[in-house]
C-alpha cells in the first residue's frame, strides 16, 4: 500500500491508474478504523480496481465544544488494517495540506444541511460537504463509498455531487452492526462499559417505530414521542427522532412511502446517531 500525505503524490499515482484503464474507488474516513469502514473497503474492491482511502479527521465539520481534539487517531493500526485488507493509496494529509492558510471557500448544501444533526451542529455539514468536495477533486474517483449510518451525510454529499455535477457515482453501504444491534461507531469507544449495555436501546426504538409504521396504528408523532420517552427512560438525552421522507429528509406524512426514521441522542457525553429505512409500498 502507498501511504502518503501529499495532494501530488495522490494525483501522480492516480493519473498512473488512469493510464493503465483502472476503475478507481475512493473511501473517505477520519480514521479509528473499525468492521463498519473494512465493509466500505471490501465493497469498493468489489467495484474497483484500485482503492484509495483518505483519513483526516476535519476540523471544519467540527463545532465549538465538540471532540476534534479527543477524536481518537489510531494511525499506526489503522494503516495496518488497510494494508491487510489489500488497499492501494491511503492518503492522510495535515489540515495544511487541505486547507492552507487562507481557504475562503465553503461548499453548503443549503436546507438539508440545517435538518437534524444540522440543527444541533451548526456549520458541521458545510465541513463536511467542503472536505468531500475537496477529496473529490483530489482523487477524481469513478465511484465514492459512503456508509448509511451517517444517512443525513450520505443525503448531503448526493445533493452536492448532482447539484455541482461532479462527475463521480456515489454508493451507500450498509450499516455494520454488533450483534446488539449498535452501529459500529468510532464514538462507541467513549462509552462507559454501563453505557455500553444501555447504547443497543437506540437501535431498538428505531426497530420498534418501524414496527409500528409497518403496523399503521398510529401518528408518526406519536410514535415519535413514544421513542422520546423510551430514550430518556432508558438514560439517553435525546436530540430528534423522526420519521423523514428518504427524498429530502423532511417530515413524513402517511402518503409517503419511501421513509427513515433518522435519530441522535446522547449518552453520556456521546452522541449516537442511527437510522432504519421503512417502506410502506404495497
Ligand atoms: N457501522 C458502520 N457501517 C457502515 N459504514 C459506516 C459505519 N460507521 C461508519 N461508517 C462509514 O464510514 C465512513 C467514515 O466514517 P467515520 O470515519 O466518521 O466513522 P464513524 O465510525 O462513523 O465515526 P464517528 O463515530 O465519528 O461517527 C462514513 O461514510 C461512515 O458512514
Ligand atoms: C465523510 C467524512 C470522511 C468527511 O470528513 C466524515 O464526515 C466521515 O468520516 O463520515
Ligand atoms: N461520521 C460523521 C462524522 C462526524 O460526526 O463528524
Amino acid at each position: 500500500m502507498q501511504v502518503t500525505d501529499t495532494i501530488i503524490n495522490v494525483r501522480n499515482a492516480v493519473k498512473t491508474w488512469r493510464m493503465a484503464g483502472a476503475r478507481i474507488a475512493f473511501v473517505p474516513t477520519m480514521g479509528n478504523l473499525h468492521i463498519g469502514h473494512l465493509k466500505l473497503v471490501e465493497e469498493a474492491q468489489k467495484s474497483a480496481d484500485r482503492v484509495a482511502v483518505s483519513i483526516f479527521v476535519n476540523p471544519t465539520q467540527f463545532g465549538v465544544g465538540e471532540d476534534f481534539e479527543a477524536y481518537p487517531r489510531t494511525e499506526a493500526e489503522d494503516k495496518q488494517k488497510l494494508d491487510d485488507a489489500g488497499v492501494d493509496l491511503l492518503f492522510l494529509p495535515s489540515v495544511g495540506e487541505m486547507y492552507g492558510n487562507d481557504a475562503k471557500t465553503v461548499v453548503s448544501v443549503k436546507n438539508l444541511s440545517n435538518l437534524h444533526c444540522g440543527a444541533s451542529r451548526p456549520g458541521h455539514f458545510d465541513g463536511v460537504a467542503t472536505v468531500v468536495c475537496k477529496f473529490l477533486n483530489i482523487v477524481q474517483p469513478d465511484i465514492g463509498f459512503l456508509g448509511q449510518k451517517d444517512f443525513q451525510q450520505l443525503a448531503v454529499i448526493r445533493k452536492m455531487v448532482n447539484d455541482l455535477n461532479i462527475p463521480v457515482e456515489i454508493r451507500p453501504v450498509e450499516t455494520v452492526r454488533e450483534s446488539s444491534g449498535l452501529a459500529l461507531s468510532s464514538r462507541n469507544g467513549y462509552l462507559s462499559p454501563e453505557e455500553l449495555r444501555v447504547a443497543p436501546k437506540l437501535y431498538q426504538a428505531l426497530c420498534a417505530a418501524r414496527d409500528g409504521i409497518l403496523m399503521g396504528k398510529k401518528g408518526y408523532s406519536a410514535l415519535e414521542d413514544e421513542a422520546v420517552i423510551y430514550l430518556q427512560e432508558a438514560g439517553f438525552v435525546p436530540d430528534y427522532f423522526s420519521v423523514c421522507r428518504v427524498g429530502d429528509l423532511l417530515k413524513a406524512d402517511k402518503q409517503d412511502t419511501d421513509l427513515v426514521v433518522l435519530a441522535a441522542a446522547k449518552l453520556g457525553r456521546t452522541r449516537l446517531i442511527d437510522n432504519i429505512r421503512v417502506s410502506t409500498a404495497r
